[in-house]
């Protein structure tokens, strides 16, 4: 058995806002979280297979980003500053169908280097050729749920089933339980009743959860309103598909009725601040889903729309923002806010009996971040610090499923110029090809 301690830590447990250990120690043996308790209190700390000494450091939760599409770090600059039509019909996927598969495997690992070096432990995909995506995964140590894309008015549209199929048999519950899958058919306004039919198929006979972008712009509301009479939460109710746990990104445009349905049917809600502000489509209303009793996870959407995986950056606005929205200082507080990016983000995933928590009986998904910088003096309120003004670069240890993939900023699992030399050179190419 593979035992490994923590120890000098300040444990952020995110068990709730009093549940923080002043200097404690976490075991965790085997992947599992098996202690957290006082300095001391680990029994046989004499045989431990490897100690981290981590005074100074806060230990908290690796963050949960719930909504990506890592290989978009191919993109990141490629399109700015135009709306999402525009910017996905004109820019985005013509530069995407060019893509192959090796690509899509160079732009994984960089967004799982820069997402471990920002202390992300855990990220939920959409995209294409996800076998590249999941073998990145597997090779970097990281956590994730992926989901193929699907385009139900797309010509390839019945392969990208088959492929959703391939991505489950080949990968659900694979990479030492790390990969989980479920369906990513991409938005109602791609995806016709008779195709979100056969997506609701597949989820039943491969007893899978759906993945889906929803209400994300005006412009989509208007069009699912004109097509089919209603808007795009209730005529997704009205087809059957929260029958079935569903990740719903975005929700930014929702009339009262859909605040009901998404906070009682909804397995979760990506809320992706920044991507909805770059892009302008909006301030999804999360105080009231949250008000409801919806699960709010926190995504950072893909490197095109943000343009990094930054989740404390992302915590950090989409609290803010919020903030600003209600005209109300109180809406989504620090801890709040942390929640969203951890637990909150693993529930929206159906993971949340296995990652976001500090606590016996998870696995071991772990980062320690350095409070002994200027930016965080003095430490008034822990959460506060870490909420609001902590860098991702003051992540210096990074912990997946109980091994260790940073260790003082050296990520121990990436070769970091290969990787960023593949991504340059593929960028380039894929940006001049006609
Ligand atoms: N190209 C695929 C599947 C698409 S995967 C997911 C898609 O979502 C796109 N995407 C990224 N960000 C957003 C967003 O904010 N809203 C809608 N689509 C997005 C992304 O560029 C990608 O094309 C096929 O062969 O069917
Ligand atoms: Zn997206």
């Amino acid at each position: 058995m593979k035992k490994l301690l923590i120890r000098g830590a300040t444990i952020l447990t995110m068990e709730g806002p009093d549940a923080i250990i002043d200097i404690g120690e976490i075991l965790i043996e085997d992947g599992w979280i098996t202690h957290v308790g006082l300095p001391g209190s680990a029994s046989g700390s004499f045989d431990m297979d490897e100690i981290i000494e981590a005074d100074g450091q806060v230990a908290m939760p690796g963050f949960v980003n719930c909504h990506t599409h890592a290989s978009m770090t191919l993109l990141r600059g490629y399109a700015d500053d135009l709306p999402l039509m525009q910017w996905l019909s004109e820019k985005i996927w013509p530069f995407e169908g060019k893509m192959t598969s090796e690509d899509i495997y160079w732009g994984a690992m960089l967004a799982c280097l820069e997402m471990i070096k920002s202390g992300t432990t855990c990220f939920g995909d959409m995209y294409d050729f996800m076998h590249s995506v999941a073998r990145a995964v597997e090779q970097t140590g990281m956590r994730a749920m992926l989901s193929r894309g699907m385009i139900g008015i797309a010509p390839n549209a019945d392969n990208a089933l088959a492929a959703a199929e391939d991505l489950a048999r080949t990968w659900n519950g694979k990479a030492d339980g790390r990969i989980t899958v479920m369906l990513g058919p991409h938005a109602p306004y791609t995806c016709p009743p008779e195709y979100l039919d056969k997506v609701m198929n597949l989820a039943a006979k491969l007893k899978l959860g759906i993945n889906i972008h929803v209400a994300e712009t005006l412009t989509e509301v208007a069009d699912i309103k004109k097509q089919y009479g209603q808007t795009p939460v209730k005529h997704l109710d009205s087809l059957g598909l929260f029958k079935f746990p569903v990740l719903a990104a975005h929700c930014v445009h929702l009339d009262e009725e859909e605040l009901e349905i998404l906070a009682q049917k909804a397995m979760g809600i990506a809320y992706n601040p920044q991507s909805n502000m770059k892009l302008a489509s909006g301030i999804a209303p999360v105080a009231k889903l949250i008000d409801l009793g919806a699960t709010v996870g926190i995504g950072t959407d893909g490197t095109a729309s943000n343009n990094n995986l930054d989740m404390l950056e992302e915590l950090r606005v989409g609290s803010f923002l919020q903030k600003v929205a209600t005209m109300n200082p109180e809406a989504v507080p620090a801890y709040r806010a942390l929640q969203m990016a951890t637990i909150d983000g693993a529930l929206c995933m159906g993971l949340g009996d296995r990652v976001g928590l500090i606590k016996e009986g998870m696995r071991g998904d772990i980062i320690l971040i350095d409070t002994r910088e200027p930016h965080m003096c003095p430490q008034h309120n822990l959460v506060a610090n870490i909420a609001y003004a902590a860098n991702a670069s003051d992540v210096s240890t990074v912990i997946i499923d109980g091994k260790v993939i940073m260790q003082d900023r050296l990520v121990l699992t990436i070769d970091e110029e290969r990787v960023m030399y593949e991504v340059r050179t593929r960028a380039a190419r894929l940006a001049g090809e006609k």
